[in-house]
């Protein structure tokens, strides 16, 4: 079959007009083919859910060894050394990943269920009486930065150089663009104090933190890896929840129905974290790279390209999903790649669930009405769709 001629595109997914509001370009990328060639970074680019989720499930051909952003660690040194989990390739990934699916268990979660619904319910309840305030740094920064850090096991001072941390690891992803170099900008001491409480000395006893070196001690892996195990669950596991829950929250307040819906049935707070996911994915895109020659749909891709797959889109895509824009909690949303795919799919998302649907269902049983009270402001990033701040009202139930 003749190789197909591929669709040229010169959008730069990176750029901030881009970022800024990322659905206003995925009906083009997703229209273009199964697979387009970006000009302006020199990748492929997959935004419909077929393509992507073929892509994610076939981790062999397309890798996470050589970087899950635009450097390619074959060619370049990482800015940081890899993660074990995400940007290792089976067999390491297959022993680092049992090692972490092992703490971060069901057993673990029921058991921290009744302490973290303790928490939401107290901090919705005291929100609610304060009626207006900001859901960003009062609800979606407050709830993760409240459980997670305790789960883990880290000291109580200089816990806010997590979201300052996570900024500089998903802008890392992109290009070295002005949203890097900001994003960047004066958050040395951050990358300072991630260094320091990875450490065993500065974990206390009880901890995933401290779980993971006693893996070390039983010999399934070294100190040093224990030590970057740390770091993994310390990247990715705040400031994906905290947009997460922001969105879920913006999207209850532009979708009053919607709550209403949930009020009724609080149980529904699962579905409409997950909904929220689907219709505006925290983590927006990421890379794969092609271990070898391919070739999808009639698409020749070289070893070697960087292909860029658009979660977001997929989660968005009319191919899969009926009324896609729509924001609907009673949907069947199974399936969707918020958490990804495959073998890397998120370590977290139990957690990410739990926090999610304990929020949800304070929202729901303790809180009458949500409106916004000023324009939501968006924080950008190359990786995360996030808000700088979300202005609301919520009436007391
Ligand atoms: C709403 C919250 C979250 C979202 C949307 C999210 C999204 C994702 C996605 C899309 C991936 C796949 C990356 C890839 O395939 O290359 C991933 C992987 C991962 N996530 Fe999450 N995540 C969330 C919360 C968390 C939390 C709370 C933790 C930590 C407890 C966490 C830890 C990880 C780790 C360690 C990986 C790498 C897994 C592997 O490569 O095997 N994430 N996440
Ligand atoms: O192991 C780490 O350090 C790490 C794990 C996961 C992520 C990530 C990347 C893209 C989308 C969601 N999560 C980042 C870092």
């Amino acid at each position: 079959m003749m190789p197909k001629q591929i669709t040229k595109m010169d959008m730069d997914p990176f750029a901030e007009e881009f970022l800024a509001d990322p659905y206003a370009h995925h009906a083009a990328l997703r229209d273009a083919g199964p697979v387009v060639w970006l000009e302006t970074l020199g990748v492929y680019a997959m935004a419909r859910f077929d393509e992507v989720q073929t892509a994610l499930r076939d981790h062999e051909t397309f890798c996470s060894s050589r970087g899950v952003g635009l450097a390619d660690f074959s060619k370049e040194e990482p800015f940081r050394p890899p993660s074990l989990l995400l940007e290792a390739d089976p067999p390491l990934h297959d022993r680092t990943r049992a090692i972490v699916n092992k703490i971060v268990s069901m057993k673990a979660l029921k058991e921290l269920r009744p302490v973290w619904q303790e928490k939401a319910d107290a901090l919705v309840a005291s929100l609610a009486g304060k009626r207006r305030f900001d859901a960003v740094p009062d609800l979606s920064e407050a709830f993760p930065l409240m459980i997670f850090p305790d789960t883990i096991g880290l000291p109580d001072e200089g816990r806010e150089h997590l979201i300052d941390y996570a900024t500089i690891v998903f802008n890392a992803f992109g290009p070295r663009n002005r949203v890097f170099e900001e994003g960047n900008a004066g958050k040395e001491a951050a990358i300072e104090w991630v260094g320091e409480v990875c450490k065993r000395e500065n974990l206390k006893p009880g901890g995933w933190g401290a779980a993971l070196y006693e893996a070390a001690d039983r010999g399934d892996c070294t100190a040093d890896e224990a030590e970057r195990l740390v770091r993994s669950f310390l990247s990715a596991g705040v400031d994906t929840t905290v947009n997460g829950i922001a969105h879920m929250t913006l999207a209850l307040a532009e979708n009053p129905n919607e709550f209403q819906k949930l009020r009724e049935n609080p149980k529904l707070a699962l579905r409409a974290f997950e909904e929220s996911l689907r219709w505006d994915s925290t983590v927006q895109t990421f890379f794969r790279t092609a271990s070898r020659d391919t070739e999808v749909a009639g698409i020749k891709i070289p070893e070697g390209s960087k292909v860029l797959l658009f979660l977001a889109s997929a989660n968005r895509d009319p191919r899969k999903w009926d009324d896609p824009d729509q924001f609907r909690i009673d949907r069947n949303v199974s399936g969707h790649v918020g958490f990804g795919f495959g073998i890397h799919q998120c370590l977290g998302q139990m957690v990410a669930r739990l926090e999610g649907e304990l929020i949800g269902a304070a929202l729901a049983r303790r809180v009458s009405s949500i409106r916004l009270t000023g324009k939501p402001e968006r924080r950008l990033n190359n990786t995360l769709h996030a808000l700088a701040s979300l202005p609301v009202e919520m009436t007391v139930a």
